[in-house]
Parts: C-alpha cells; sequence; structure tokens
C-alpha cells in the first residue's frame, strides 16, 4: 500500500502508528501540498492511502480503520464510535484551535472550552480500561491518540492537563510508549517539535468549528450525547475547566422561529430609498454620523481607517439597512502646521498640498468603498463662517480668556514659530542638532524657548523670545455645564468604555482653561481685533469642520447641527481624539448656546498596530491606504479582517498571517465553502430554483437558532460592537453547513421521490440562509455581499435587517448562476507582503555626524504605541504651559510644585511610552551633560 502525504501531516500520525503496529508495509511518498495523485480528482487532501492500485481511500480515519483490520476484524461497535466522534465533535474544534496556536501562537479561549469538555467526557469513558475499546488496542486509539498528540505533548502542550485527565495520562502514555507510535512521531514530527506541523496544518481547509461560542452557555449540566451516552459528574472545577453545553431552543423560541418564517415577510419594513440631501424627519430616529477627519497632510494607514473611516462606514451602512434616518459625514482636516511643514518639504503651498492628498485620500476611501454621504474638507469659506461665529458667541457669553505666553519669535520670517520649526543645542546634553521639542540624543523633552543657540528651521537666523497674546477657551467655566450633559449621555447614549475613562479622568484632574489660538497663517483666522494675525488651534477648529462639511453638503445644515432633541449624534475616532470630542468640542458648542446639537453617542477605538510593531510612515512599515490595492487582494478582504481584529477593548494587531487564517478558514471554507455549495447544488439538481420546503423540527430548531444569532447581531450592531457581529454572521454560516453536512442533500436527491423532496426543502433553506448572510454580511463586505445578491437574483425587499429570519426565496424564485466567492491565500503570497511593508528598522537614534548612540528607544525595549506618545506629548506640552504659567505668575510654591510633580508623572509616562527609562527622562539617572 502506498501512503502520500505531504510533510508534517497531523494525519499521518495516526496512519503510520497503526500500520506499524499492524506490521503492514506502507510505501510514504512525500508530495507538496496541492499535488495531484489521484488522476480523477482536481483537489484532494492528503493523505492519501492508495490501498492497491487506482483504488484510493481519502478519509485518514477510514484508512486507519482499513490498516487495523487488515491484520485483525474489529468488529466493536466502540470502534467506529469513537471514529465517528473525533471527526465530527473533536476535529471541529481541536483543528482550528491547533491552526491558531501552532499557525499564530494565538489559542482561541471558546474553542479550548469546548475542547476541554470533550477531553472530560473522554477521561470519564477511559476509566477501568487500558484502551477505548473493550477488546484492547484498535484503530480508535490511534485516531485519538494522533489528533491529541500535539495537544497533550510537545511545544503547544495543554498546561495541567495531565492531572485534570488523570485517566487520558495513563492512555497517552501506554501509546506514547509503544514502539509503532514512537516510529509515527519520528517520521512525522521533525525532531519532535510539533511547531514542524505548521506548514502542513495551515494548507488545509480548517474543519467546521462549532456554533459561535456566544450560543453556547456556561452551565454545570452537560447535555448527555446520545451516541456517547457520557455521563460527566459534577465536580469542582478550574475556572477554566467550565463544562458547557449548548442552551436549549424553547418552544416559545420554536413557535416564534416557525411564525417568522411563514409569515414575517409582510412584517418587515421595506428598504430605504437614499436620497440627497438627507435631512432629519419628524418620527424617525434621525442619526448624524461623523468619522474623525483624517490629517491631510498623511497617508492614512489601515489604523487610521479602522480607527473612524471604517467604524463609521459600517455603521452607517447597517442603520440604512435598519431603515433609520441617517447621514455620514466626514472629509480632511486640512489646517495646521504639519500642513505647513509638509507643504515646506514638498515645495508646494498649504493649499496645493490639501488638494493633493485630499484626492488621495478620496481614492483611498473610494477604493475601500467608504460611503460617506458626503467627503468633504475643512479649508472652505463655510468653515471660516462657522467657526468664526461659534467663536464670537463664545467670547460674547464670557468664554474666552486672553492671556500671554512666551514663544520663539524669528524677526527674518516674521513668524513665531511652532516647535517643529526650531532646532538648536540641547540644554542638557549639548547635543547639537536638538528638535524644539525634544533632544533626539538623550531622548529628553524640552521647550523650544530652552535651547541653546535657538536656529529657525525655515532660514536658520536666531529667533528671540518674545511674548505674544492668545485666547483660552474657558473650560473651567463651562465644566458645570458639560458635566450635566455628560451625566445625561453616559447613561443614554452608547459610549465605549475608554472614551467614558478617558473623559471623566479628564474631568477628574480639573478643567483648565485651553489655548485655542496660534501664531501660525494656515488656519482659519481668529476675527477678534488684535488677535487677527492669528488662526484657531487645529483642536479647536477641526470638529468644527463636521458642522462646516455638513454645510458643504447641504444649506439646511442647522436641520442637523441646531436640532439636539431630535438628532442623536455618534462620534467614530480612535482613543486619542477623545477628549477634543468629550470635553472640548462638546464644551463649544454648550458655550455658543446656540441649540447646537452635542455628541450623544461616542464610539472610539483603541489602537490598531502593525505585526509587532506599529505603523510608521517614515519607516514605511505597515499597510497604507495606498498600498493595500497593490496586494491584489479585493478591498471587502481588508475590510473584513480589520473588523474582525478591530481594536474594541484593547489595542490590536494587523498579522499577515492570521490575515491568512481569516481569510482560509472563516472566509473561504465557512462562508464562501457553505454558499457556493448551497448555490452549486440547488442549480445543478433543482435547476436553480428553490423548491417547497417542509420544515421537519431539525429545520425549525435550525431556523430558532438563527434567529439567536440574527438577534445578538441587532444587540450587537445597536451598541457598534462592530468585531462581535462579524462573528455572528460566521456562526450563522456555520449553523448553515452543519446543517448541509448532517442532512446530505447530495445523497438524498439520489434516493426515493422522498429523499429528493427532502433534498429540495434542505438546500432551498440552505439558499434562504445564504440570502440572509447577503444582507447581514453588507455592512462589512459590500462588494461581496452584491456578489451574493447577483448569484442570488435577491429581491430588493430582501435588504433590511429584520429581527427574525424570514423566507424571502419562496419556493419558484429561480437563482442567477454560482461562481466561487473567496480565493485561497496562499503562505508564500503572505512571506511576500511581510516583506513589503515591513520597512526599515527603527533608527539609532540621530546623532552628531560620525557618533554613534545607544538606541534607548522603541528597538531596545519593545514595540511603542505610537499615538499614547503622541497624545502623552500633548499632555506633557499643556502641563509644561500650566507650569510655565504658574511661575510667571509667581504663583504660590505648593501649588508650583504641586503642577511640576503632575508634569514629572507625565514625562515618565511618555518616556515609557516611548520605551527609555523614565527616571532618566525627569532627570534622574546619572548626568552627564551639564545645563547652561
Ligand atoms: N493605530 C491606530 N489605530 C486606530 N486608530 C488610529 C490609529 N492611529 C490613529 N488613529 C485614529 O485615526 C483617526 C485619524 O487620525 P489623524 O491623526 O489622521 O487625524 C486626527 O487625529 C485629527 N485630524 C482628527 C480631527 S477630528 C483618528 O481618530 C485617530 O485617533
Amino acid at each position: 500500500m502506498k501512503l502520500y502525504t505531504d510533510k508534517g501531516n497531523l494525519n499521518t500520525l495516526k496512519l503510520l502508528g497503526v500500520a506499524e503496529e499492524s506490521g503492514i508495509n506502507l510505501e510514504v511518498i512525500e508530495k507538496k501540498h496541492g499535488e495531484k495523485v489521484v488522476p480523477y480528482l482536481s483537489a484532494h487532501l492528503f493523505p492519501v492511502l492508495e490501498v492497491y492500485p487506482g483504488k484510493f481511500l481519502f478519509s485518514p480515519n477510514s484508512a486507519t480503520r482499513y490498516i487495523s483490520n487488515k491484520k485483525a476484524e474489529e468488529t466493536d461497535t466502540d470502534v467506529d464510535r469513537w471514529l465517528e466522534w473525533e471527526s465530527s465533535q473533536l476535529q471541529p474544534v481541536l483543528y482550528p484551535y491547533l491552526v491558531n496556536v501552532i499557525g499564530s501562537g494565538k489559542p482561541e479561549t471558546g474553542l479550548l472550552i469546548h475542547i476541554q469538555t470533550l477531553l472530560k467526557s473522554l477521561n470519564g469513558e477511559l476509566k477501568g480500561k487500558k484502551f477505548l475499546s473493550e477488546i484492547g488496542l484498535t484503530a480508535a486509539d490511534f485516531v485519538l491518540w494522533g489528533a491529541l498528540y500535539p495537544l497533550l505533548a510537545g511545544k503547544f502542550v495543554l498546561k495541567g492537563w495531565e492531572s485534570l485527565y488523570p485517566k487520558i495520562k495513563t492512555w497517552f502514555n501506554t501509546m506514547c510508549d509503544l514502539p509503532s507510535c514512537q516510529k509515527a512521531v519520528t517520521l512525522v514530527i521533525t525532531n519532535g517539535d510539533t511547531a514542524s506541523l505548521k506548514e502542513s496544518l495551515l494548507s488545509q481547509p480548517v474543519p467546521l468549528p462549532l456554533p459561535h461560542l456566544k450560543n453556547i452557555e456556561k452551565t454545570e449540566k452537560v447535555k448527555v450525547d446520545d451516541k456517547l451516552k457520557v455521563k460527566v459528574e459534577k465536580a469542582a472545577e478550574p475556572e477554566e475547566i467550565q463544562v458547557i453545553s449548548q442552551k436549549a431552543v424553547t418552544k416559545e423560541e420554536l413557535t416564534a422561529a416557525v411564525n417568522a418564517w411563514n409569515f414575517g415577510k409582510s412584517k418587515c419594513p421595506k428598504p430605504q430609498q437614499r436620497k440627497h440631501p438627507i435631512l432629519p424627519k419628524e418620527g424617525q430616529r434621525n442619526i448624524l454620523i461623523t468619522s474623525a477627519l483624517p490629517y491631510v497632510n498623511n497617508v492614512p494607514h489601515l489604523g487610521n481607517i479602522i480607527g473612524c473611516l471604517l467604524s463609521a462606514d459600517v455603521f452607517s451602512r447597517y442603520c440604512r439597512l435598519r431603515g433609520y434616518n441617517c447621514l455620514y459625514i466626514c472629509g480632511t482636516d486640512e489646517y495646521g502646521t504639519a500642513t505647513e511643514t509638509k507643504a515646506i518639504e514638498e515645495k508646494l503651498t498649504p493649499q496645493q498640498i490639501c488638494d493633493k492628498y485630499n484626492k488621495l485620500h478620496t481614492e483611498i476611501y473610494d477604493w475601500f468603498n467608504i460611503d460617506c454621504d458626503y467627503f468633504g474638507r475643512t479649508t472652505t469659506k463655510e468653515q471660516t463662517s462657522i467657526a468664526q461665529d461659534i467663536f464670537w458667541k463664545l467670547y460674547n457669553q464670557g468664554y474666552i480668556l486672553k492671556d500671554s505666553i512666551d514663544q520663539l519669535h524669528c524677526t527674518a520670517c516674521d513668524r513665531f514659530l511652532a516647535d517643529r520649526f526650531v532646532e538648536g543645542t540641547c540644554p542638557l546634553c549639548a547635543y547639537e542638532d536638538a528638535r524644539g521639542d525634544q533632544c533626539d540624543k538623550c531622548g529628553k523633552l524640552i521647550n523650544a524657548v530652552d535651547l541653546c543657540n535657538p536656529k529657525c528651521k525655515l532660514c536658520k537666523a536666531t529667533p528671540v523670545i518674545k511674548s505674544t497674546q492668545h485666547l483660552f477657551l474657558d473650560l473651567p467655566k463651562l465644566e458645570p455645564q458639560l458635566q450635566k450633559h455628560l451625566d445625561k449621555v453616559f447613561k443614554s447614549g452608547t459610549w465605549t468604555n475608554n472614551a467614558k475613562v478617558i473623559t471623566s479622568s479628564w474631568i477628574r484632574d480639573g478643567l483648565k482653561p485651553r489655548c485655542i489660538s496660534r501664531d501660525l497663517k494656515w488656519g482659519t483666522q481668529v476675527p477678534l481685533s488684535g488677535y487677527t494675525d492669528k488662526v484657531f488651534y487645529v483642536w479647536f477648529d477641526a470638529p468644527i469642520g463636521y458642522i462646516s462639511i455638513t454645510a458643504n453638503y447641504t444649506d439646511q445644515w442647522e436641520k442637523w447641527w441646531k436640532n439636539p432633541d431630535k438628532v442623536d449624534m455618534y462620534n467614530f475616532l480612535g482613543k486619542d481624539n477623545v477628549p477634543f470630542h468629550s470635553v472640548i468640542f462638546p464644551c463649544t458648542m454648550l458655550g455658543a448656546n446656540d441649540n447646537y446639537t452635542v455628541v450623544k453617542h461616542m464610539i472610539a477605538t483603541e489602537y490598531l498596530n502593525y505585526e509587532d510593531g506599529k505603523f510608521s510612515k517614515s519607516r514605511g512599515t505597515g499597510v497604507f491606504g495606498n498600498q493595500a490595492k497593490d496586494t491584489g487582494l479585493p478591498a471587502d478582504i481588508f475590510r473584513f479582517y480589520l473588523l474582525y481584529v478591530r481594536p474594541e477593548s484593547q489595542d490590536s494587531s494587523f498579522s499577515w498571517d492570521d490575515f491568512l487564517l481569516k481569510n482560509n478558514s472563516e472566509l473561504l471554507n465557512n462562508l464562501g465553502n457553505f454558499i457556493n455549495r448551497g448555490l452549486k447544488f440547488l442549480s445543478d439538481n433543482f435547476g436553480g430554483v428553490i423548491q417547497e420546503m417542509n420544515l421537519r423540527d431539525e429545520d425549525k430548531e435550525l431556523l430558532a437558532l438563527i434567529n439567536r444569532e440574527l438577534q445578538t447581531y441587532i444587540d450587537n450592531m445597536e451598541q457598534a460592537i462592530l468585531r462581535d457581529s462579524i462573528r455572528n454572521i460566521m456562526s450563522i454560516s456555520r449553523l448553515g453547513n452543519q446543517f448541509m453536512q448532517s442532512n446530505k442533500p447530495w445523497v438524498l436527491v439520489k434516493g426515493s421521490a422522498e429523499d429528493k423532496s427532502r433534498s429540495g426543502t434542505v438546500v432551498s433553506l440552505a439558499v434562504n440562509i445564504a440570502n440572509l448572510l447577503s444582507v447581514l454580511l453588507q455592512p462589512y463586505m459590500p462588494e461581496t455581499s452584491q456578489t451574493i445578491q447577483r448569484q442570488l437574483n435577491t429581491p430588493s425587499d430582501s435588504n433590511v435587517v429584520y429581527r427574525e429570519f424570514v423566507c424571502h426565496l419562496p419556493p419558484g424564485h429561480k437563482i442567477g448562476k454560482p461562481s466561487p466567492l473567496f480565493q485561497k491565500i496562499e503562505a508564500c503570497k503572505i512571506e511576500e507582503f511581510k516583506k513589503m511593508f515591513a520597512g526599515q528598522p527603527a533608527p539609532e537614534t540621530k546623532a552628531k555626524k560620525g557618533e554613534k548612540t545607544a538606541v534607548s528607544g522603541p528597538a531596545a525595549n519593545g514595540p511603542v504605541n505610537n499615538a499614547e506618545v503622541e497624545r502623552l506629548t500633548d499632555e506633557v506640552t499643556k502641563q509644561g504651559l500650566v507650569v510655565r504659567d504658574l511661575k510667571s505668575k509667581k504663583a504660590e510654591k505648593s501649588v508650583i510644585d504641586s503642577e511640576v510633580a503632575k508634569l514629572l508623572d507625565l514625562k515618565k509616562s511618555l518616556a515609557l511610552a516611548q520605551g527609555q527609562n523614565p527616571q532618566e527622562a525627569v532627570g534622574g539617572g546619572k548626568k552627564k551633560g551639564k545645563k547652561k
């Protein structure tokens, strides 16, 4: 007999073990994954056993049994029972688990909990037995031993399993001690390292896991498996070994599901027509959605995209499917020093930079299928008039303060210099090329006015310190109004935890007047006499951009923006933007006292990192918006993955290995497989026509289970928990796959008339599930949804999200032409992408010509969270201003000391975030340089 296998194939372990034990000589022929062995099959999986020339066995368990029977017929039904248990219960959870843990080092807890339940059953069954069957060592032992090997031995071993499952331990050790098993391990697992199974594992389709664990309730009772008759005793267990079972469908759920299926369509709302301009409507849920306005001077990376635009896009698409009256506004944030700097760098005017990059941003978001109702920009006359009007309203009501600040002024350029326009000698370590805000050599933060030999970066002249008058928003005076508003919306609205925590910490620390003017040219001009040479600070200006962009969309903008009782505003943004949206902008709106609509819901993400580090434009690390298409992968696949790993409760990472895994397992094997299989079967066997569906009890149960997922999908979406809703979609697809698998319509179709009719019911129900999936998928993967709907010939009234699964494709409906939806991503392609987007390694800090300094930053101490560094830098600068202000006013020493202490704390946090020694950053380390 010949055994064809790829290298390191886990299933080959059981086959080689049993063959050795049975004394069967197998000729092992190593093949590459995808290589063809069987002439009449276009694709098959390894291992393949050629029992005699031209006759093949493709199921590893059947092949194991076949070999074992060669030695002696195994008549015990227990053997079949265990073989089936392995393939139908264990594999669907064990394989995805192994793929995750060996493939990307990330075990999935949900799967693990399920595996543990199965191990517990197995342990119970082994009580008083040496092997699984009473008749002794059989194929069942080899099948289970082979499958469990990477979980119970080697690098990825499940910690503590021996003490939890003592019977398994005895059995497994007995198996491992068999010379046959030892030989199999030597042949399959290179150097005993189970990591050598990775390549083969990743190249196989992953068996379909059980329905999503959302629907699996933790309970002390275990559903008794009919076949196994396993009875698990209630025992005190460690927390992670909780026993779980699927919550049984109730009678009420069943009745509701059947009613909805039969009669629900008439109750479904009709899909909305999208007619511009969209304005609030009486008696409707009017939702105003904003996405943070990305800076125009940068190409957005995938973190920016998931942090604001893509998340807001998914939510607004969902709102439309629910029939809410929603308007989604975004655009580019165009003013500020960064734009001026970029203009100098590219030898263009700031306006030219804005035009160039606004076009680039627009193209990127178009490629990603971001469907804003209007994508505008902040450099418009509407921005000027609205921002100035708001300013006057604040000014006239006494919410604007005046104060002076010391700043460097370049007489030659006739301008005050922002920090990034100054360089000089570091006052702390005497490094000559220090920047205006930080020294690249000692890494410490500096105030530009403290630099020795300061130079204007633009003309190299020496600037002078000049006191300049600025305008401040009186946040302390506005605090009571803000607090009242927050008390209300924290209760009634949807605020992500980080949005609440960041906002509360700002308020807890006490609000301070916030400077809203800058000595710059590129910005909205301050209209107040004596200040007209200044512009508004970008963070005062940018959120007002939401209003002016709406004003560019429709001259009836006030219907959205001066309608606080009838409009629900959702802000989508990354965590660093929170204080500006939850404190400063609401204070601005409330202080203007002009009936402005103020934020009710704030949906802030954490950060998305790239692989093990961060996105970096300067080093070219990570995928930037304009590069995603260079991979040749469709935008929908990026959308899917970004939403799958959306950083909701903590920072997450874009990982190419995981990208491959999610594409090949979730999209290709689960979703794509289910939809294509159903549609193709209906086309090939029923002329593509939906058949009469005579529902059996199990079908009704399926409807009820789908309704559970659907309702959880809606509940998650309503709270903008976008990451979980995508899992509900995958769970519905999994339910559909299992339904097809257990009913086998392809067998039924060849049987009696009754069987054929059952086959028609099964596939027609499955195709209706595919139709439901096409709608639920729309917010996430709009193009794929459209493709599925073209193939299904979906009636347009299907396009609503309703709380119950209704039959939208009735008997007689004819579908279109099916074709596969997703492509497999090969591991070699992923390696290519990894190289393509790796960028340059983190540079050593810049030093004097020829001099090398030690890297004390990110490269040395692990990944740096860029945005956190930016946020802390801003905090340090802010606090620095407070300290300086107090000192210049000769405030009480104790007051100054307390503010200095806060500043030092912030500096330490910043140093930590930058991967530096916090003590050194605040001058606690050994001093080398001498302060002048
Ligand atoms: N790594 C990241 N992960 C998630 N979200 C992120 C990440 N980095 C930034 N962001 C968010 O992206 C948007 C846009 O950021 P940008 O710096 O271009 O613009 C601004 O912050 C302001 N122009 C916004 C004015 S309203 C933002 O929400 C970041 O938090």
